[in-house]
């Protein structure tokens, strides 16, 4: 079930809302003209699966994506714990690239397959804390600004859309707001603690 929270933006944010209502996290998204929608999640996909094979297992649902809004280009942003050595410093650079404002010329349209990360949407004065988990589909619109934590211990596969064959470009605000807002971490404690 996915999850929301949403922080006002000034110097001690507060928190106005947390809502694990489908219909509400619905509604108050299309506030800001973003879409979340919850599809099918294929059940008996391999751990290791690679890139080819995620997309083969979800051409339907990426065809009607690609159908919907032109998209040109798809891949797969994955990250999983591998007991490598290395993994704990790959995971935190991982984690640090999407970790401040930014925006993007294209929209940003992804369908998390596997695990959680939290989109933030930063609009209106207020930021969106949006937990995307496996099965959910969120359509950002183009030059939203926001980032994305997929915390200290990273674990995700999410299928991406673009308009432009060059794939991920972002642009960055310089805002140091995610410093002030609750993380990952933060806010995926928060939400087991009310259950
Ligand atoms: C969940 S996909 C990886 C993050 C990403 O593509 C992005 O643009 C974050 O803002
Ligand atoms: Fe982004
Ligand atoms: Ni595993």
């Amino acid at each position: 079930m996915t999850y929301l929270t949403v922080h006002t933006d000034g110097a001690q944010p507060q928190t106005l809302l947390e809502t694990e209502d489908a219909a509400e996290i619905a509604a108050t998204l299309k506030e800001i003209d973003v879409v979340l929608r919850h599809w099918e999640v294929v059940e008996d996909l391999p751990e290791g699966a690679g890139q080819e094979e995620i997309l083969a297992a979800y051409r339907e649902q990426v065809d009607r994506v690609i159908a919907e809004e032109g998209y040109t280009f798809v891949d797969v942003a994955r990250l999983h714990p591998d007991g490598s050595a290395d993994w704990p410093e790959r995971a935190a650079v991982a984690r640090q690239k999407f970790l401040n404002e930014h925006t993007h010329d294209d929209d940003e349209v992804r369908y998390f397959v596997a695990g959680s990360g939290i989109f933030y949407l930063h609009v209106n004065g207020k930021v969106h804390a949006v937990l995307c988990e496996a099965g959910d589909l969120l359509s950002v619109p183009k030059n939203t600004t926001h980032w994305f934590d997929m915390g200290t211990r990273p674990d995700f596969t999410a299928i991406r859309f673009f308009h432009d064959d060059d794939g991920w470009i972002g642009d960055f605000t310089g805002d140091p707001i995610a410093q002030r807002i609750p993380d990952f971490d933060t806010i995926t404690a928060g939400r087991a603690a009310r259950t």
